[in-house]
């Protein structure tokens, strides 16, 4: 599916608070980035931990690198700016979707969680993906087709689930973001049984926010 933004790329970071000094804006955070990056680029030769700043640092040495530093930079802040706000709000959705239908706790579950298990993990699967489905993190999309296209859509989304996006622009950290949320509520669900103690009203304004948080008071099981 070829797809074209409509032009709102930008302004919701701007809308991330730069310079209010409530939540650091984009420059600062690329600031801090940057430096992170000279950090790095101190260290000689290979080190134990290697991580998505090293991956990029060798790129951007590379002869012909496919980016230049900046473009590293800007793909490192979409990356955290993608990923902290999106995959709490469904961990928090899910948990009061589940507080509000216990009989979906009734399923049985093992407490080992390898790869092996979480790719059978079909009901946790269903579980999240229903969760993201009805809590529509993010609502809108500034995208149109160009074309009709008849062709299954690309990564799993379909007319009917689209949490992650579609076509060309799927969200880069989908099957991580869907990893991270099963083996959250596989561990929770295993070792503890909770009550909701207060908040859980869910608005979108635009995206998902809980405006009392929601709660809970955890119990662990013997
Ligand atoms: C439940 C969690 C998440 C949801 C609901 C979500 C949703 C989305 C959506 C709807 C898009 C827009 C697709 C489009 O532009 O058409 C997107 C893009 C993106 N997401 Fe996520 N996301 C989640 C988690 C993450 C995580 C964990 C990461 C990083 C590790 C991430 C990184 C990104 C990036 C970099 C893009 C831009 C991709 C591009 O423009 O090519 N997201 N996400």
């Amino acid at each position: 599916m070829e797809s074209r933004s409509l032009g709102a790329e930008g302004q919701s970071w701007r809308r991330l608070g730069e310079g209010s000094g409530a939540v650091p804006g984009r420059k600062n955070v690329k600031k801090m980035l940057k430096e992170i990056l000279d950090e790095r680029k101190k260290i000689e030769g290979r080190h134990e931990s290697i991580d998505f700043f090293d991956v990029l640092i060798e790129e951007v040495k590379e002869d012909n690198p496919s980016m230049t530093e900046n473009t590293a930079l800007n793909f490192l802040f979409s990356l955290l700016f993608g990923s902290f706000d999106s995959t709490s709000s469904g961990i928090t959705a899910m948990l009061k979707f589940l507080t509000d239908n216990p009989e979906a706790l009734k399923a049985d579950l093992n407490s080992k969680i390898t790869w092996e298990e979480y790719k059978s993990m079909k009901f946790t699967s269903h579980v999240i993906h229903e969760a993201l489905r009805l809590a529509s993190i993010t609502p809108m999309m500034f995208r149109e087709a160009v074309e009709d296209d008849i062709a299954e859509p690309a990564g799993g989304a379909s007319k009917d689930f689209m949490p992650f996006g579609g076509g060309l622009r799927l969200c880069v950290g989908a099957h991580f973001a869907k990893l991270q949320m099963a083996v959250f509520v596989h561990c929770l669900v295993t070792k503890y049984s909770w009550k909701a103690i207060r908040g859980g009203r869910m608005v979108l304004s635009p995206g998902l926010r809980f405006p009392e948080g929601f709660h809970i008071q955890l119990f662990p099981k013997d």
